[in-house]
């Protein structure tokens, strides 16, 4: 590897791994591995995801690398609540994408250290997810695969979203220019539906039948985690995948006793198998119909202010 022109300010000229000093391993994908690194010159922390080129191939997660990055480029760093990428660069083994350091780590960690969250706290963080898809989806991006181990907390307690390789960019009216695009489109979609599912306890019903996906299949995921921040486990749980789908397309689960009444509204007016008919799903961005629900009694959604103690 060519040492840095230090000549050349660090600014423009590419990354590489020496501009970086490489801390402790903050945790490990399929095909990745996530470091905690210091600039060199700025000092300041990252969160570095390294991924074997080989890995990647054996994976066959080469289309979903690309599609994560390109992803993290149009959300660029305009929302605080998703992870944003400083750089990439590669050397003969790996590929290195330079992250926000999520320094309080996955907010399932922090719903099974407080078995559940009281509503204050799910309020609030349901409040930021809201924010957060607001923007999402007003990219035209959907997420499709939400969950607590993708949600995480940044110094100060606020939610960062991650792991976009799943997201799908939906084509909007105006990009399809050509009959031609429409069928490299429907071909592509037709080959990603045969290879995707997100995570089983938090996949909507349209993607496990149709493979369809909408904005609408965030807000079913949305649900699930409510449901899971206010009992501190998932709604649809069982043995296997195929017991779990089972129960999710014929919205099998119910409510534990003491659950709070205003969560169990919100969640039930989400966990709709019909996507257009969720709470939220005939709103064009912002989700007016979820933010007047009485889940948010109170929250102002102009400034949610800082963070509750979390318990
Ligand atoms: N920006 C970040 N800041 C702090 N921790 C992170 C960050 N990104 C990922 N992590 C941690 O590293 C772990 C591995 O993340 P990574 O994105 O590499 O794989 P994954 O998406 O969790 O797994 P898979 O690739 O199988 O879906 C995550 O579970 C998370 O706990
Ligand atoms: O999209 C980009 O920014 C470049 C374009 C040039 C390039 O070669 N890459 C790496 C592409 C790639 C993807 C998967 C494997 Cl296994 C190997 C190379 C891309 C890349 C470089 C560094 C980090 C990530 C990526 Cl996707």
């Amino acid at each position: 590897m060519t040492p840095p022109n230090p000549q050349e300010p660090a600014e423009v000229r590419k990354k590489t791994p020496s501009d970086f000093i490489f801390g402790k391993v903050i945790g490990e994908g399929s095909y990745s591995t996530v470091y905690l690194a210091q600039d060199v010159q700025t000092k300041k922390e990252f969160a570095i995801k390294v991924l074997k080129k080989k890995h990647i191939i054996r994976e066959k997660k080469t289309e979903s690398v690309m599609r994560e990055k390109e992803v993290l480029r149009i959300l660029g760093n305009s929302c605080p609540y998703f992870v944003n990428l400083y750089s990439t660069f590669q050397d003969y083994d790996s590929l290195y994408f330079v992250l926000t350091y999520a320094k309080n780590g996955e907010l399932l960690k922090h719903i099974n250290l407080h078995n559940k969250f009281n509503f204050e706290c799910t309020q609030y963080y349901t409040a930021e997810l809201v924010l957060a898809l607001e923007y999402l989806h007003s990219k035209h991006i959907v997420h499709r695969d939400l969950k607590p181990e993708n949600i995480l907390f940044d110094h100060n307690f606020h939610i960062i979203i991650t792991d976009f390789g799943s997201a799908n960019i939906e084509k909007t009216d105006n990009q399809t220019n050509n009959g031609e695009t429409d069928l490299i489109t429907a071909l592509e979609n037709t080959r990603r539906r045969r290879s995707f599912v997100g995570t089983a306890q938090f996949v909507s019903p349209e993607m496990l039948q149709e493979s369809e996906s909408s904005a609408a299949s965030d807000l079913w995921a949305l649900g699930c985690i409510v449901y899971q921040m206010t009992c501190g486990h998932m709604p649809f749980v069982g043995g296997n995948e195929y017991f779990i789908f089972q129960k999710i397309i014929k919205l099998e689960y119910e409510f534990p006793d003491g659950f709070d009444k205003r969560a169990q509204d919100l969640v039930e007016n989400l966990l709709v198998l019909e996507p257009n008919r969720r709470l939220g799903a005939s709103d064009v961005v912002p989700y007016t119909s979820i933010r007047e629900h009485q889940m948010f009694e109170g929250i102002n959604w102009n400034d949610l202010g800082p963070p509750p103690l979390l318990s």
